[in-house]
């Protein structure tokens, strides 16, 4: 998927939601668990109930490499069932020396469908490198991220900056704001407005709303671009907003709340 049709997603639907398939067989309702096929009928009752409210869909690989072979099934007949026109995310966070991040990139983009796949740049440029190569595909680089430890080493002081944002303006400079966008935690609020200066273009992943008490607000007024620059994720807050057979309802109603909020940001953008 193109930038241009991303854009034109955000504004048709006023929403920059996606939506998390971070499907645990565990924490599906009781009547879906004894299914053959558990974790895509989870997904397909919740793609159908929220797929008019959010432009992109990003599938936690792990819940599924977590099953096997089973699992993977899933995960490919989760992405093939979502809509064309909604943007897909392999969050696999990938990367490795150059022939095995192309073997990688042939798994997401070739073998799957999968739009982007979120990539770790710690074995830097050759290891981010075949991810870029494919026309139409994204690779979603983590910046700043969301958890604890994120002041491990992304929070660390490098001479006078910080390391994420020596990974921000060296990494943007291997691809374009065309085919990198970068993963940015929604609980780092004091650092978005110096993110949004280093990156003024690339579009963020935001992950974080929800269960990790991200503000989506905050993020909202301090991150956006002129091309709204945003995919806010929310994963357990909407595919677990109820464990019982209502789940799907559950999961709409939390979605449409993100959504409206949403329009309101993006409406204050076009004003
Ligand atoms: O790359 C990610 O998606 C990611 C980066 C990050 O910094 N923090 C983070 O939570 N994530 C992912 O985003 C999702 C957040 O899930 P919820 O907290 O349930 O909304 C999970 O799939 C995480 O693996």
């Amino acid at each position: 998927m193109t930038r241009q049709q991303l854009v034109e997603q955000i504004k048709k639907k006023k929403s920059y939601l996606c939506v998390g398939l971070d499907t645990d067989i565990t924490k599906i309702p009781a009547h879906l668990q004894s299914h053959p096929d558990a974790i895509f009928e989870f997904n397909k009752a919740i793609i159908d109930a929220t797929k008019d409210l959010c432009v992109s869909y990003k599938i936690n690989t792990a819940f599924y490499e977590a099953h096997g072979l089973k699992g993977w099934e899933a995960m490919q007949k989760t992405v093939e069932y979502i809509p064309e026109e909604i943007f897909t995310i392999a969050d696999a966070k990938r990367g490795d020396i150059g022939n095995t991040s192309t073997q990688y990139a042939k798994a997401f983009f070739e073998a799957l469908p999968f739009d982007s796949i979120t990539v770790a740049p710690y074995m830097g440029e050759d290891s981010v490198a075949p991810f870029l190569e494919y026309k139409g595909k994204w690779a979603i680089v983590l910046g700043l991220t969301s958890n604890k430890g994120a002041s491990d080493f992304e929070l660390q002081k490098t001479g006078d900056a910080y390391l994420y944002e020596k990974v921000l303006s060296t990494v943007s400079k291997w691809g374009s704001p065309d085919n990198l966008m970068f993963v940015i935690g929604a609980t780092q609020a004091d650092e978005f407005t110096n993110i949004r200066k280093i990156t003024p273009d690339h579009f963020y992943l935001v992950p974080g709303v929800g269960a990790q008490g991200g503000s989506l607000k905050d993020i909202s007024e301090k991150a956006m671009n002129k091309d709204c620059g945003l995919l806010v994720n929310a994963s357990r807050a909407v595919i677990y907003a109820s464990g019982k057979e209502d789940f799907a309802e559950a999961a709409r109603k939390v979605a449409q709340e993100y959504q409206q909020e949403m329009a309101g940001y993006l409406e204050r953008l076009n004003n």
